[in-house]
Parts: structure tokens; sequence; C-alpha cells
């Protein structure tokens, strides 16, 4: 390490918008080359540290500042963006406002573009990155048509081709399917060592940044730095939980087998955990303890596919195809697979907003004959990207409005959008209006107006991307009591360790073919169909392998059932 290329000194900011201060008192400084995880719950002040760096504020985003902010040993501000531009590269969390291009190629060579470079030098970075990330032949298609992954593996290019000292990635994960995650992580941690970059990456994904080496965690709440500690430090503390962030699951597995963490050296990766007898036999028996969770249930169809598919142009190879499946009343499902295999298409399908090859009927009726507000009164659907969804200004308004188009009585649809709002973390909010909200929250916004509702079915297409644990616990364990009163729920959804827990059927789509419709665990436990849709194994079964248990999917089902039977198992202090 040599010097620092970011210092923040008493750093505080306001936006003008807010009353109070979003960072306070920030001290950090990062040496070249070191690679950093800001973690911290949803609205903590994570993307605000990364527009500081990158010159949106105060260029773009104004405010008052406190103290001081060098990048590069530039004072922010007195840097402008174009300044900044040749220091700094960054992923933005809302992938979408970022492209430029008409076309993804020309996106990619933005910057470069921007930098005056000769154009043989262009495409010779845009084709390598392009080959690199598997986007060859995504070139020539509009940014805007993209699947959501997608649209994060070519921001992820326009970063990388650029080469810049520092690079940011504000959650870089979050719509990216496992096996693309974890590759991306390391194609991050590449690329860092190889050009000395400094990276910071913001994630709510901890486990996933952990898979390689990173050299300190900052842990941000209520826009204070709250533990800025090397990672093995970190998870001995019971820190990232008291905050609202999830602490890797294989950790919690040990915890609630009752094994003292602090008798366990390094905690940082499965693979340097001790190999001991104590640890296993505490494993087993904790495995034996649990009881199985019957979910069976009686079965009544409600929704119906029949050889459902669609194409967007012509020309295109077939998005998806031939999905025939029925869903039933009371199921819920997760909708899983590689980014760009079909997964939001059938979600358009089902309501209505495309056209679609073969029959979807919805409680014995053709759905074809149905308008798209009846459609919309059966089955709600939150899209992926909440900036597609919002149309009015303030929170209270937004979440009150699909009731209010439909003659609810005011004082009802106060009582429901409280409550709604309760259960999604906004209500402290209502008031606020949504462009000042964080990426996180907006989501939330858009889950609660849908939610609100009360559809028969309703469609969520991941609906926990970018949130932090604790309202990620709060929407899904309100989803399950959804579920519980007999609504029929999908999710489409990349966590491995979600589709385990709450759903009790999964979907799992690879080249626009349903590959397999299965119970949850038996889809990871096939190997061929993890490969073939991008899937991963939770971290519970390299625990369970790293221990030699007899049986790893027993455990990781044991696990899980001890989740669902809400039981809390031994504590450490
Ligand atoms: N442009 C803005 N104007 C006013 N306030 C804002 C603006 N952007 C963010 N904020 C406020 O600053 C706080 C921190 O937001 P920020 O986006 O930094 O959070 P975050 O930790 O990145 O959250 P998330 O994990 O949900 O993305 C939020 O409470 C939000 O309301
Ligand atoms: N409007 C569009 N025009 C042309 N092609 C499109 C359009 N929308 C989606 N596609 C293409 O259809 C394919 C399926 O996209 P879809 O959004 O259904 O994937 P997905 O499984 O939801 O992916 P992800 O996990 O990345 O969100 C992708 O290759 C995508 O590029």
């Amino acid at each position: 390490m040599n010097k620092p290329i970011i210092q923040f000194k008493n750093f505080s900011f306001k936006y003008d918008s807010q009353a109070d201060d979003t960072l306070k008192e920030i001290n950090l400084e990062i040496q070249q080359g070191e690679k950093i995880l800001i973690a911290g719950p949803s609205g903590s002040g994570k993307s605000t540290i990364v527009r500081c760096l990158n010159g949106l504020i105060p260029n773009e985003d104004h405010g008052e500042i406190k103290g001081t902010c060098l990048v590069n040993g530039k004072d922010i501000t007195k840097a402008s963006l174009f300044d900044l531009s040749f220091t700094t590269s960054t992923i933005l969390q809302d992938s979408d406002s970022q492209f430029i291009g008409m076309t993804v190629g020309e996106d990619i060579a933005f910057s470069l573009e921007n930098d005056c470079q000769p154009r043989d030098k262009m495409h010779e970075k845009v084709n390598k990155w392009a080959a690199e990330l598997k986007l060859a032949n995504l070139l020539t298609q509009s940014p805007q048509t993209l699947s959501g992954g997608q649209k994060q593996i070519v921001a992820l290019a326009g970063v990388l081709v650029d080469e810049s000292p520092i690079l940011l990635f504000d959650e870089p994960l979050a719509n990216l399917d496992p096996a693309t995650g974890l590759k991306t992580i390391r194609l991050i941690d590449r690329i860092q060592k190889e050009v000395n970059a400094t990276v910071i990456i913001i994630e709510h994904r901890i486990e996933e940044v952990l898979a390689e080496h990173v050299d300190r965690i900052v842990l941000v709440n209520d826009g204070k730095i709250v533990a800025d500690q090397l990672p093995n430090d970190l998870l001995h503390t019971h820190l990232l939980e008291k905050v609202g962030v999830r602490s890797p699951l294989y950790i919690n597995a040990l915890e609630k087998a009752g094994i003292n963490l602090k008798e366990v050296p390094e905690l940082d990766s499965i693979t340097n955990l001790p190999v001991d007898d104590t640890i296993k036999n505490r494993l087993e028996m904790w495995e034996e303890k649990q009881s199985k969770v019957d979910d069976k249930k009686d079965v009544q169809p409600l929704l119906t596919l029949e050889n459902v598919g669609h194409r967007y142009t012509k020309k295109q190879t077939h998005p998806l195809h031939n999905v025939t499946a029925t869903i039933n009343k009371g199921d819920f499902v997760s909708i899983v697979g590689q980014n760009g295999a079909g997964k939001t298409t059938l979600c358009r399908i089902i309501c209505g907003f495309i056209s679609s090859e073969g029959e979807v009927s919805f409680d014995g009726h053709n759905l074809s004959n149905f308008s798209i507000k009846e459609r919309a009164e059966k089955i709600g659907y939150v899209m992926q990207d909440p900036n597609q969804m919002i149309s009015e200004k303030m929170i209270l308004d937004e979440v009150a409005l699909g009731l209010r188009l439909r003659n609810v009585d005011e004082d009802e649809i106060k009582d429901r959008v409280n409550k709604t709002l309760k259960i999604c973390g906004l209500y402290p909010f209502r008031n606020w209006p949504i462009s000042a909200l964080s990426f996180g929250q907006k989501k939330r916004v858009t889950i609660a107006a849908i939610l609100v509702l009360e559809p028969d079915l309703i469609i969520l297409d991941e609906p926990t991307a970018g949130q932090d644990w604790q309202t990620y616990t709060e929407i899904m364990n309100f989803l399950g009591d959804l579920n519980k009163q007999g609504k029929t729920i999908m999710i489409v959804t990349h966590d491995m360790h979600l589709m385990l827990e709450y759903t009790t059927r999964s979907l799992a789509f690879a080249n626009g073919a349903l590959i397999a419709d299965t119970t949850p665990i038996a889809l990871l436990t096939n190997q061929d169909l993890i490969k073939q849709a991008s899937l991963k194994r939770t971290s519970l079964f390299e625990l369970a392998t790293h221990y030699n248990l007899p049986d790893p999917n027993g455990f990781v089902q044991a696990y899980i059932d001890s989740e669902r039977h809400g039981k809390v198992g031994v504590e450490n202090e």
C-alpha cells in the first residue's frame, strides 16, 4: 500500500431537499489498490458516498458539504464531473439511467469516445470486453431492450473498458444470476490485481462478494461509519445483523449449531474453517434435531400455461418458447434461471403486456378475453425496475393510486395504505416525495402499491434485489403470510436461499425453455440443472461438504426447515 487515493475528513453532506445530514462526520481513508466493501442497510448513505467520489455530488446532486473529501488529491467541491471522469468509473445501481448509446456496442464505447481514443483501439477494447463478458451477440441490440441482468453486464463492460484508477460498483450483483454473479466477483478481482485499481463495491450480497479477497468492510448505518474492519474481524462481531445486514449463511448455520465463533479463527471463507471433529459433530447433532416441514396441500389449478412463447422481433431466436405448466391455488413458486432466459418475458405474457403463442388461462377462463385492467384485478405484477412503475410524486399517493382508481372509500384507503407502508418499512417516509428515496426504498414503494390491492396472484420480479436483510425479511414474511391466507405467489429471483426458504416449487429456465418444474431442494441437488440454469448451491451445502457430513442436501433442508419453523437457534454473544 502506498498513498491514500480517497480521503474523507470530518465530512458531512446534506441534500438540499433534506432537513438533516445524510452523511455524518465521515472519516475514511482508502489507499491506492485497496478493495473495499461498503455495506449497510437501505437508505444508510452508501450510494451517497459513491456519488461524492464520482462528482455527482456536488455537481448534479446539490447540497451542503462540511469537512473535506479528496479524490486522487482533488477536492470534490472544486473538481468538475469531467475532471473526475478520468479518475473514477461507476456502475450505477440503476443501470437503466446509465445508458447513452443507441446500441450495446456504442454504449460500451462511450467513455472511450469521450476520452477521444482512436477508432481501431476503441473497437479492439470493446470487442475484448464483449467477448470476456459474453456480450458479443448483443452488441447491436438496443440497451433498453436487454433483460435486467444483461443490462447490468453491459454497464459492467462500460466501466471495465475505461480502465480508470478508481472503480466504483454500486450493487453490481443485484440482477445477476448466481453463476454470473460469482464470475463477476472473480472478474472484478482479476481486473483489480492486473491494473492495481482501487475498487469499492457496495453490496447487500456480502457472502458473494467475500468469495474473493476483500481488504476491508466499511459498515455504514444512518449516515455514519459504524465499523471499518478486516472482513474476518467484522464477521466475529454481531455488528452486521445489528444494523440489519445479512451475514453469510454458513456463519448463521455454525451459530445455530451452537458453535462459538470466537473459537473459530478464520471465518471469512469456508475453506479456512478448521476441519475439526467438534464442529462436525455439533453440525450433525443439530441437523438430527430439526423436524421436517410438511408442504403437502390440496391442488386446485389457478393459472394454466400451454405452449406459451414469445418473440420480440422476427429475427430473434425465440426468447421464450413452448412453456407448459400449471400454477395451483396457494402455490408459492420461484422462477429462476440464467440472465436473459425469458423469465420476465413470461411475466409480461401472463399480465397481458405482450402477445403470446399458445394459451394462458386463469381459473378456467382464457386470459386473452380479459382487458389489461381486468387482468390487473386478478394478477398483480411488481416489475424489476421501480422507475418504470412509479407515476405519482408522493409516496402515499403512489400506494393509494390503485385503490383510488377503484373508488375505494378514503378512510379504508388510509387504513390499508398505512398498514402496507408499515409492512414495507416505509411508514416513516409516507409524506416524502418519491424523488428523495434511495433505489431500494423506491422498489419498496412499488411493492407496496401492488400489495395494497391484494390480487389473487401476485407476481414479483426480483422483489428483494437491492434490499437490505431486514426489509427482505419483512417483505418475504409478509408474502409468506399472504400465501398462508391462500394467495398464490410467483417470484422471479436469483437468490437461492430465498428460493429454498420461502418457495415450495421452482420453475427453472434456460435459453427460453422451461427446463425443470420441481421442488427447490430437488433443483439444487441436480448438478446438470444447476449448470444449465446458471444457478449455484448455497454456502450451507459447501459447509456440509467441508465437514464431510453424510448428506449435505439433508443438512441444507434441515437448516431451511428450521428457519421456516421460525426457531431461533443457539446464539452466542
Ligand atoms: N437525490 C436525493 N435527494 C434527496 N435525498 C436523497 C437523494 N438521494 C438519496 N437521498 C436520501 O439519502 C438517504 C441515503 O440514500 P442512499 O441512496 O445513499 O442510500 P443507500 O444506503 O445507497 O440505500 P440502498 O441500499 O437502498 O440503495 C436516503 O434516506 C434517501 O432518502
Ligand atoms: N423489448 C425487447 N426487444 C427485444 N428483445 C428483448 C426485449 N425484451 C427482452 N428481450 C430479449 O429477450 C430475452 C429474454 O429476456 P427476459 O427479460 O425475459 O430475460 P430474464 O430471464 O428475465 O433475464 P434476467 O434474469 O436478466 O432479468 C433476452 O435475450 C432479451 O435481450
